[in-house]
Parts: structure tokens; C-alpha cells; sequence
């Protein structure tokens, strides 16, 4: 496992945006060398501000977007249209004001879905439709995401990977339910460490002072029980997209400035 990249940009705004930037070219170098692209979306302040400037990106239309395939990191589960639900905020964000193909975009199932308040059985769902979207050059039976996206939380929380839970215990499933989270709702789905590893890049986007604390732990050779964001990391690639406040307390030595 190569060790992360630290990227630190001046405020969260301006982190929005390279961001943005680098997630444009990244789906476009994709879509040219293999003819699609594949993106796992985070929800949360920060996930959720990247979208937001991908959508305000002057080069945004350079993605086709109707070879783009979207999954997500984690889900609130509550009732479809929900505006806790991060899918309705990344709609709100950008994916309603982007020609997407329906079929390539796959949000978490709702609690009042097919699977009704059973969070452990439309995880299970979930993770059966990633795996039918593997292929057999696969690393896991998920996709080779080109980048899966992670928020990190003042916890050092990532998806719905909370310290100590359960679901950031598990090694073998790709998808479980979480109960009892500490960020609300209590109830969530969420990828694992094992499905989030098999990504060829992972990028987690930490702006904020509050951030400082959950950055300099992760990046100090935490467990990632006790820290799950110390668990997220790529196949090839694993990239921290943080602001000034939220690097503020990691060693200097750490990071180049991105932007004076
Ligand atoms: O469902 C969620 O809440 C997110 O997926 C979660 O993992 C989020 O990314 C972090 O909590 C950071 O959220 P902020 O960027 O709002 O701090």
C-alpha cells in the first residue's frame, strides 16, 4: 500500500473546486482509455461541495456523462426523497442538472423500499448489485471504481464506518447495515474497509477545523478500528483533499503547500 498524498488547498471553497477539477479529469482520462468511468459518491458538507462546484465547473461537459457510473460510499436509510438522503443532496447538487443514464446510477435502497426497514437485507441487496457490476479482473466482487469519494468525519469516521462499530470491524462483506451511529440517523448502509479497498483511487475530502483533530489521527498510524479513516486507502492511489484548518495540526513536513 503506497502511502497517502496529501493535497492541502487554502479554504474549503478553493478545495471544492480542484477537486472538482481533478475528479473532471480523472472521469475523462477514463472514459477515453476504457470507454466509461466509474465514481463512488460520499455524502456530508464536503462531498457534497464538490459536487456542487462540479456542477458550476466550466469544464464539466467534458465528462460523458452518459457513460458514467455512480454508486455510493453510505446511505442514510430513510424513505426515498428524504432530504437526508445523500442521494437526494448529490440530485440537488448536481446529478439532476447532468445527463446521467439512469441505469449507470446506483443509489443505496430506502427504508421504504423493497426491502422495508431491513437495513441488513437491502445491504445485502446492495451488495449483490455491485457484485453483478464486477468483472472478473476485479480485486473484490465490486467494481474497480476509477475513484470512490469519503467525507471524513471529526471521528475519523468515513461512509457510515464509525471507531469501534461493528461494520468497520468486517473483512469479508462488501455492504452491512449500521445501527446506532453516532452521527444522525442512527440507521445506515455502508461500503466496508474490503470494498472500499478494492478502488483504484480513494480520496477522502477533509476541510475544516473540525477536521484537524480526525486528520492528524488517521495520519499518524492509527488503527482503523479506532479510526477508520486510517483503513481507507486505494489500490493504487490514496489522496487527501484537505483546507489550511483542516491540515493544521498535521507535521509540516507532511504536505507541500498546494496554493499559497
Ligand atoms: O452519510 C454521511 O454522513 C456521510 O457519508 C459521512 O461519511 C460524511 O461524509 C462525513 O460525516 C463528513 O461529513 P461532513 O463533510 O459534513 O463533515
Amino acid at each position: 500500500m503506497s502511502p497517502p498524498q496529501l493535497v492541502v488547498h487554502r479554504d474549503k471553497e478553493l478545495m471544492a473546486q480542484a477537486a472538482a477539477a481533478r475528479l473532471i479529469t480523472k472521469v475523462v482520462d477514463a472514459q477515453a482509455s476504457r470507454g466509461y468511468a466509474s465514481v463512488v459518491l460520499t455524502g456530508g458538507r464536503n462531498g457534497n461541495g464538490l459536487l456542487a462546484a462540479l456542477a458550476a465547473a466550466p469544464a464539466r461537459d467534458a465528462i460523458d456523462w452518459g457513460r458514467l457510473d455512480l454508486w455510493w460510499g453510505d446511505e442514510r436509510f430513510v424513505p426515498e426523497g428524504d432530504p437526508e438522503r445523500n442521494v437526494t443532496q448529490a440530485r440537488e447538487a448536481l446529478l439532476d442538472s447532468v445527463p446521467l443514464d439512469p441505469k449507470r446510477v446506483h443509489p443505496m435502497p430506502a427504508s421504504d423500499g423493497p426491502y422495508g426497514k431491513d437495513a441488513d437485507a437491502a445491504a445485502e441487496a446492495y451488495a449483490v448489485e455491485l457484485a453483478k457490476a464486477a468483472g472478473p479482473e476485479n480485486h473484490a466482487p465490486v467494481p474497480s471504481f476509477d475513484v470512490l469519494m469519503l467525507g471524513v468525519g471529526p471521528d475519523t469516521h468515513v461512509a457510515s464506518l464509525f471507531p469501534e462499530l461493528p461494520a468497520v470491524r468486517e473483512t469479508e462483506r462488501t455492504v452491512v447495515g449500521v445501527h446506532g451511529a453516532p452521527k444522525p440517523p442512527p440507521t445506515r448502509i455502508t461500503l466496508t474497509l474490503p470494498a472500499i479497498r478494492a478502488a483504484r483511487e480513494v480520496w477522502l475530502l477533509a476541510a475544516g477545523e473540525d477536521k484537524a483533530n480526525a486528520a492528524a489521527i488517521a495520519l499518524s498510524g492509527a488503527g482503523e478500528v479506532q479510526a477508520p479513516a486510517a483503513g481507507a486507502y486505494g489500490r493504487s492511489r490514496t489522496l487527501w483533499l484537505l483546507d489550511a484548518a483542516a491540515a493544521s495540526q498535521l507535521p509540516r513536513s507532511l504536505y507541500p503547500p498546494a496554493s499559497p
